[in-house]
């Protein structure tokens, strides 16, 4: 992925008809592919509560997810994924309040920084691209993964890559309408594939997060529809 692009995307729950939908719509199967990630973290969880997600993807190399300007919102996030060692070695740096470290490998700063792994799994995806018929402009394009990880949790996303702030309205409005022809119903939320993972397998870690999210996003008392451990 190019550095930087800001990453629109609504996460949904496929169902046995999607693929079929998917072709009714005009879009084609781009590849399947099935990988490893291993996502890393202090043990306090400093990344992750900071909304920022370290991995290392198969054949991919590291990435760092960062907050875009919305972040989690209602039923779609948006991220920054920075892929470049450096980029992502000073970002860690200034999240984790650390001096000092240089610009140098990844893989050479989890030791001084703490960072350890949290979770790894394997990901079946089938990558999907789509040109919405009757739309003014033709970018962003649409892809749609589906995804099924290794502990037996499947979960779909219509993304968006955009290059700037100003077009993610473009993206969303995009993102809301395919959601609707794959018959996403208009409230569904689906949580990322490492928070179920955490969940099921790190429950404190999982019951962590969820506090610090609470406490983040909600005065007192309230209900947090929108949480965003999905
Ligand atoms: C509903 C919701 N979604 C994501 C988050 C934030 N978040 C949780 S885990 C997480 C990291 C994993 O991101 P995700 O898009 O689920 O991974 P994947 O689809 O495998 O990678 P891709 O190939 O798309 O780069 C994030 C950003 C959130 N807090 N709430
Ligand atoms: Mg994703």
């Amino acid at each position: 992925m190019a550095q930087g692009l800001i990453e629109v995307e609504r996460k949904f729950l496929p169902g046995p008809g999607t693929e079929e939908r998917l072709q009714e719509l005009g879009g084609t199967l781009e590849h399947r592919v099935t990988f490893r990630d291993t996502y890393y973290d202090t043990p306090e969880l400093s990344l992750m509560q900071a909304d920022h997600w370290l991995r290392r993807r198969e054949d991919s190399g590291w990435e760092l997810k960062c907050p875009g300007a919305a972040g989690v919102l209602g039923h779609h996030t948006e991220y920054k994924e920075l892929s470049a060692e450096p980029t992502i070695v000073a970002q860690l740096c200034k999240v984790l309040g650390a001096d000092g470290l240089g610009a140098g490998d990844v893989a050479a700063v989890l030791g001084p920084l703490g960072l350890q792994e949290v979770a790894s799994f394997v990901t079946k995806r089938s990558a999907w691209k789509l040109v919405l018929l009757g739309t003014d402009e033709e970018e962003p394009q649409l892809r749609v993964d589906l995804d099924t990880a290794d502990f037996g949790y499947a979960v779909g996303e219509v993304e968006a890559l955009v290059h700037e702030e100003a077009e993610v309205p473009t993206a969303l409005e995009k993102i809301h309408r395919l959601s609707s022809m794959l018959g996403v119903p208009a409230q569904e939320t689906a949580p990322a594939k490492l928070i179920v993972y955490l969940q099921r397998f790190r429950p404190q870690d999982y019951q962590r997060l969820l506090e610090v999210n609470s406490s983040k996003q909600r005065p007192q008392g309230t209900e947090d529809p929108d949480n965003c451990l999905g």
